[in-house]
């Protein structure tokens, strides 16, 4: 069994110790050979996917956060997608870790070695927005100015609460959008915000889509409608309280292509991290990747 493992040693600066763990079990329980890479800053580990060999390894893992995997997913995805293409394995070491709890994934070293060296593949449906795939969600509004601009030493420092102090620094801000989504080629609607999600778990094990799943080939879109500082805490409330699906001016639509238009330059963000600007066209990517869970 032959593993490749890039690691981001910042997103995993205060977990080192479960990932050497979690390699002394791959390699004295289960026989695994891994070669390791580490990052050096953004974009090594999705150029480090792309280069690794056809056939050089049965399965290449990513060890970090959600940014993290994105890049290896896009790594992987550049090689073309496909039958042929490497499963994902994952080691959750990153601050929300919302795609290891979508996928239900241990969190001990022992559990996440167990399922590196024997899990099923799961075959999942990503997302693509302008061109850059993403697993969980991405989206445009007050999710998107708070990844843009949560500090990130701070995140290093106290982890999820980072997010929740910027959320609250970018709802007394105020300003951005208002964003037209069109859904499916429908009539553009005018909502505050708008997150598009392939799982149903946000910014944790937050739930905004409640009927989605990776391995459903579609997008489930997340309209808030309402703008202003009331309704953005309001609309906070209701994710943290698990009350948001039960909001009568919420709604979520199933779809297979969405366009979304708002103020030209506005941050679009993908599994937590930026990943490209207004205008986006988000729809289904042409691939299936498989992922190693449970
Ligand atoms: N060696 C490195 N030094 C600095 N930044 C890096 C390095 N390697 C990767 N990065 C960048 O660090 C960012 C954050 O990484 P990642 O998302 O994996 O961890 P996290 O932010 O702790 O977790 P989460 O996404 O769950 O909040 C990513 O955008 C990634 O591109």
């Amino acid at each position: 069994m032959l593993r490749t493992l890039i690691h981001n040693p910042v997103a995993g600066a205060r977990r080192a110790r479960r990932l050497g763990a979690v390699l002394e079990r791959l390699e004295q329980r289960h026989g695994a050979v891994v070669t390791l890479r580490a990052t050096g800053g953004r974009g090594d580990a999705e150029a480090m996917a792309r280069a690794v060999a056809p056939g050089a390894f049965d399965a290449v893992v990513a060890a970090g956060g959600d940014g993290t995997i994105n890049e290896v997913i896009n790594g992987l995805g550049a090689r073309g997608g496909g039958e042929t293409t490497i499963p994902l394995g994952i080691v959750p070491l990153g601050t929300a870790n919302v795609l290891a709890h979508e996928l239900d994934l241990p969190l001990d070293a022992e559990g996440v070695a167990r399922v590196l060296a024997e899990g099923r593949t799961l075959p999942v449906h990503l997302g693509v927005a302008n061109g850059r795939a993403f697993a969980m969600m991405a989206g445009a509004g007050l999710d998107a100015r708070v990844v843009e601009r949560v500090d990130t030493r701070l995140k290093r420092l106290i982890g999820k609460g980072a997010y929740a102090l910027e959320t609250l620094a970018r709802i007394a801000a105020g300003g951005g959008g208002p964003y037209r989504v069109a859904v499916d080629g429908g009539e553009p609607v005018e909502v505050a915000s708008v997150i598009v999600a392939k799982g149903h778990f946000y910014g944790g094990r937050f739930v905004c889509a409640p009927d989605a799943r990776l391995t459903d080939p579609r997008l489930h879109v997340c309209l808030f409608p309402r703008s202003g500082r009331g309704n953005a805490l309001r609309y906070l409330w209701g994710v943290t309280a698990g009350r948001l699906p039960r909001f009568p001016d919420y709604r979520v639509l199933p779809a297979r292509r969405v366009i979304v238009e708002g103020p030209a330059g506005e941050p679009v963000q993908g599994d937590g991290d930026v990943i490209g600007h207004l205008p986006v066209e988000i729809a289904l990517a042409p691939w299936v990747l498989p992922v190693l869970a449970r």
